[in-house]
């Protein structure tokens, strides 16, 4: 049997961050450079998912399961068009892929698309240390990249930061596609895609609704030209207080049924005027417990996040938009994970419902926004 070692092999590899610690180990995928944010996702399934999140735009993804790769690359898993993550890094490469779908190792798959990665480095070690310093800025080189530490540390300095940037545009669709409804059509949504996901409008297909998935940039004639009866803002990479929010505002204005999931909760936030700020290390994972304050239930989360929204927990608040409160909360730290407007049908969530592979406890979020369109109709 061969086992492979494609790409990377045993070439060697450093991780240096921008506080000065480096970690030593093995290239893993294509070999080179690569600079980004390093944070880290406690995921021990679904890395097929994470990679092709366009969230991830920019950052260096740091995976505590330490075993990765297990499951090979399928060719059904991915949720855009390519692997997005400036980075991977991973403790315990898997040898052997073992999946009825795995269609080629993970290695290569990474190598094939020219994502640089390092594996063999004590990755409990490096989460522990950006969970005590927060998030930051990263490098990972291998090859003819490889020099001096003070050489490597000078260039992640020169690396742009997450505060600030402005992403959206760099991932989203250049033109408007439509995902048809599975079934008979129901509804119409106008999905802005900041960074979506394929399992969105997905989701939203199966329960009859049709999907016009419009660039980052769509204005409110675009939107409205499709009759929509709801609005849908997607999840996306970046820092959300570059967002121009005028097309929202006029969404809000016409009180057309509004969605938003992650990025999309935290340009609602803003529109309503709440701030939003940097975590100091984010949620990534899929075990995140969140509380339905709607309801009192608790649901188990898939979560990809490292700015939040700043909105008051203990009160409703008045908006522009008349009254919002915080719908839901994260059990781990209490911070925002849901946002929804009392006065008009508007509510985001600030995780993940369209989580593939899972959980699915969330799912009931898109039945809620089809009630919205509902009631809007009646
Ligand atoms: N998944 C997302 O939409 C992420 C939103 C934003 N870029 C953040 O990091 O918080």
């Amino acid at each position: 049997m061969t086992i492979s070692t494609r790409g990377a092999g045993q070439a060697p590899a450093v991780l240096v961050l921008e506080d000065g610690r480096s970690f030593r180990g093995r290239a893993y995928g294509a070999v080179g450079e690569t600079f980004g944010e390093a944070v880290f996702n406690t995921g021990m399934t679904g890395y097929q998912e994470t990679l092709t999140d366009p969230s991830y735009h920019r950052q260096v993804v740091v995976m505590t399961a330490p075993h990765v790769g297990n499951t090979g690359y399928n060719d059904e898993d991915d949720e855009s068009a390519k692997i997005w993550v400036a980075g991977y890094v991973v403790r315990d490469p898997a040898r052997v892929p073992s999946n009825w779908r795995s269609r080629r190792s993970l290695d290569d798959e990474l190598a094939e698309q020219g994502v640089v990665g390092i594996s063999g480095i004590d990755t409990r070690a490096l989460t522990r240390h950006l969970r005590e310093r927060g998030a930051m800025r990263v490098g990972i080189f291998s090859g003819s990249s490889l020099a001096d530490d003070a050489v490597l540390l000078a260039r992640v300095k020169e690396a742009p930061q997450m505060k600030g940037a402005d992403l959206s545009a760099e991932v989203a669709t250049k033109e408007t596609y439509v995902v048809p409804a599975v079934g008979e059509k129901k509804f119409t949504v106008a999905a802005i895609d900041l960074g979506i996901k394929g399992m969105t409008p997905a989701l939203m297909a199966e329960r009859g609704i049709e999907v016009h998935v419009m660039p980052a940039t769509a204005s409110a004639e675009e939107l409205y030209a499709v009759h929509p009866d709801g609005v849908f803002l997607s999840n996306g990479p970046g820092d959300p207080a570059t967002v121009d929010l005028t097309v929202i505002k006029e969404v809000l204005a016409r009180k057309t049924p509004l969605f938003g999931i992650c990025f999309g909760n935290q340009i609602l936030g803003r529109a309503l005027g709440f701030g939003t700020y940097k975590l100091k290390y984010g949620h990534r994972g899929i075990n995140q417990p969140v509380q339905d304050r709607t309801t009192g239930k608790v649901e188990v989360t898939a979560h990809n996040h490292g700015f939040a929204v700043d909105a008051p927990l203990d009160k409703v608040s008045d908006t522009p938009f008349g009254r919002a409160e915080v719908s839901h909360v994260c059990l781990n730290d209490q911070v925002v994970e849901g946002l929804q407007l009392l006065d008009q049908p508007a509510f985001s969530v600030q995780y993940h419902p369209e989580a593939a592979a899972g959980p699915h406890d969330a799912a009931y979020l898109f039945d809620r926004f089809i009630s919205l369109m509902e009631g809007q109709r009646a």
